[in-house]
């Protein structure tokens, strides 16, 4: 269990902060800050009225909620958004609308879920030649279906 904290802002104000909805959940789900239409192949990074600070070494991922997808179609863009620890700005949800209805993205309703998750840093050192394996450069399905 990390701490993270949060910064509401102005038009944040009344809303819960991310929470787990049961014990064993793994995200923290997060509510809108604001109403908005988003019309069938339609994106918009939804406010949700707070700043974070993650502790170093940490990102917080931003997901979409499984029940929007199959009922909706709405999903994150970018999913997982990346939330980086230096970052002070507002936290907002790229939502779109893959589905084929509009959809009423309503203050007060979750949108996403959150989840803190370690990061693992890299330095990427140029080599002239990269050890030899079985798979070799085979990718994109070489294996079979
Ligand atoms: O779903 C998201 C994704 C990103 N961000 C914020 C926090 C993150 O730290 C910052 C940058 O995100 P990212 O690195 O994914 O975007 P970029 O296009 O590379 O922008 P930048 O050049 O600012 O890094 O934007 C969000 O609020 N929600
Ligand atoms: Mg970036």
């Amino acid at each position: 269990m990390i701490e993270i904290q949060l910064q509401r802002l102005p038009h944040g104000e009344g809303l819960p902060i991310p929470g787990y909805a049961t014990e064993g959940a793994a995200g923290l789900d997060v509510v809108a800050a604001e109403d908005r239409t988003l019309h069938p192949g339609e994106r918009h990074a939804v406010a949700t009225g707070f700043s974070i600070a993650i502790p170093e070494g940490y990102e917080v991922q931003v997901r979409p909620r499984s029940g929007l997808a199959l009922k909706h179609g709405i999903t994150c863009l970018n999913t997982p958004g990346t939330i980086d620890h230096d970052y002070r700005g507002e936290v907002k949800v790229i939502l779109a609308n893959l589905g084929s209805e509009a959809f009423e993205v309503r203050r007060g309703e979750r949108i996403a879920q959150l989840v803190p998750a370690v990061v693992t840093k890299a330095h990427f050192s140029e080599v002239i030649e990269l050890s030899e394996t079985s798979r070799g450069a085979g990718g994109f399905g070489s294996t079979g279906r």
